[in-house]
């Protein structure tokens, strides 16, 4: 098993009370400490434009676009195949901050797989990173859907395997080699080639290539995606980040704007620029984190008007609903009753009152059937759990926040916040798993009566954050205490 990741192992040790850090007030203004960051091309003044009428959009992506069911591209990817590939693409590294299921991962991946699908020898020349193993196989799979369609190759550096037998994967050594060779003797024996033309990654993961696998090199890198980027530039991964652009530019990039590259694009010349493309639904504006990626004449994109700090669906219905603390278990229960076939996500605080809260509704047998998902799983369990979820075998998934960035399920229709985040970000993800790509989801908050205050204010920062206060139908909750209070003390005992 590999170890892992910075993020599971983080999650797992982390007190309750010591959450992921919100950016500190000081960059929580209105308006946005980097003068580049105050005048945002607006997503919202984009089109969703069908595929047929997308300037320049390769045929072959869009059969391949088209036999998934995708018959148009969303604002965030008009705006941001404008800025790469449309008539003004250009060098420019690009910050996009658009809500949670607006479609970012088809925004970077179109435009790359685009730009490379003329390449004639196969090379490295995107490299993707998330901060989780779940969520950057996820990624991948979505390149593997559209890749093929232009001859590209796509590989994954995430720990499931021995890293050599990952490595067998992302390079072809000169046969006479071992993985045992030093790396200048591999030099001298022969050219070593890129099995892959992208590599979606985990930092831990892509540091161990970089450091130890022979032939692995970014001198080609043309791309550089930073996808849920203000977790990435957390403490807990600070290290990936300034190797891989040392390995970069060590390696005959340029790290400044080139002048005519800036004019026209990617103009066939052959003194490239590896574009970053940094994202997120709750992008950070602290200059401290965003100076670490060395951004070259960065534009940003947003969806929201800045009034707010981050923006959830338009399609999301809010609700809460107030309880004392030890009916909590039983009014999560009765909400799941009256959801019953629809599938839900119920979020906890913490990997134990996930593992607990999952114990109660194993209570509750077939009237509620669920699974569990945090980091104090095994990897395998924990992706049979998201498996199983995603095909409907079950129709409720028990959660801690490792399932709060990016994860995207077809079908979610609801989501449960059992415990109330501390965080206005990790409310903005958890409810951003429903209500995607433009379709209606809700969310519950259950509440005590001493959070309610603040929960409001952590409201205060997140537009379209209009909520209905809930109320389950008394006879339900009767009907169910005798049974809620057989099982929770038992339970309890
Ligand atoms: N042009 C499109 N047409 C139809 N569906 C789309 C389109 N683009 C993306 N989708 C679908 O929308 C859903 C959300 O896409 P995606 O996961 O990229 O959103 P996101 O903005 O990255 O969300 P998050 O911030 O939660 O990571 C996915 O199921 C995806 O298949």
């Amino acid at each position: 098993m590999g170890k892992r990741t910075r993020e599971e192992a983080e999650e797992q040790h982390r007190p309750p009370s010591l959450k992921p850090e919100e950016e500190s007030s000081a960059v929580r203004t209105s308006l946005p400490a980097l003068p580049w960051m105050r005048k945002p091309l607006d997503i919202d003044s984009f089109p969703t434009l069908p595929l047929h009428q997308v300037a320049c959009l390769d045929a072959r992506l869009i059969s391949a676009l088209e036999k998934v069911g995708i018959e148009a591209l969303f604002p965030v990817q008009i705006a941001v195949w404008q800025q790469t590939i449309g008539p003004c693409g250009s060098e420019r590294d690009l910050c996009i901050c658009s809500p949670t299921g607006s479609g970012k991962t088809l925004a970077y991946a179109l435009p790359i797989m685009q730009m490379l699908s003329t390449r004639v020898v196969k090379k490295l020349r995107a490299l993707v990173v998330l901060p989780t193993r779940d969520l950057a196989i996820q990624v991948k799979g979505v390149f593997d859907v559209i890749a093929p369609a232009v001859g590209l190759s796509v590989g994954l550096a995430i720990g499931q395997t021995q890293i050599a037998s990952e490595a067998a994967e992302l390079v072809e050594l000169p046969r006479k080699c071992a993985h045992s060779f030093s790396k200048s003797e591999v030099e001298l024996v022969g050219s070593i080639n890129s099995l892959v033309d992208i590599l979606v990654a985990t930092p831990g993961r892509l540091m161990d290539h970089i450091t130890s696998t022979h032939g692995f090199t970014l001198e080609h890198l043309r791309y550089l995606v930073i996808d849920e980027s203000d977790r990435l530039l957390r403490q807990a991964y600070q290290d990936w980040l300034p190797h891989t652009l040392d390995r970069i530019f060590a390696e005959g990039q340029s790290e400044q704007p080139l002048l005519k590259g800036l004019q026209r694009g990617f103009d066939g010349a052959n003194h490239y620029r590896a574009m970053k493309m940094v994202l997120s639904a709750t992008l950070t504006r602290d200059p401290a984190k965003i100076s670490q990626i060395k951004l070259c004449f960065p534009l940003l994109i947003s969806a929201s008007a800045e009034e707010k700090r981050y923006q959830l669906p338009e399609q999301l219905q809010s609700y809460k609903l107030v309880t004392d603390a030890d009916k909590k278990p039983l009014h999560l229960i009765a909400l799941l009753q009256m959801l019953k076939g629809e599938k839900t996500i119920v979020f906890t605080a913490s990997v134990t009152s996930t593992h607990r809260l999952y114990l109660l509704l194993q209570c509750f047998g077939t009237r509620i059937k669920s699974v569990e998902y945090s980091s104090l799983q095994h990897q395998q369990n924990r992706s049979k759990a998201l498996a199983a979820f995603r095909r409907g075998d079950v129709e409720v998934l028990v959660a801690s926040d490792a399932m709060t960035r990016g994860m995207d399920v077809e079908g979610v229709m609801n989501v449960i916040n059992y415990d109330v985040p501390v965080y206005a970000k990790t409310y903005v993800h958890r409810v951003g798993r429903t209500a995607r790509a433009g379709k209606a989801g809700s969310s519950y908050t259950l509440l005590r009566r001493e959070e309610v205050r603040h929960f409001k204010e952590m409201l205060q920062k997140v537009d379209n954050s209009k909520y209905k206060r809930f109320k389950l139908p008394a006879p339900m909750l009767d009907e169910l205490f005798p049974l809620y209070i057989e099982d929770y003390f038992i339970l309890e005992a």
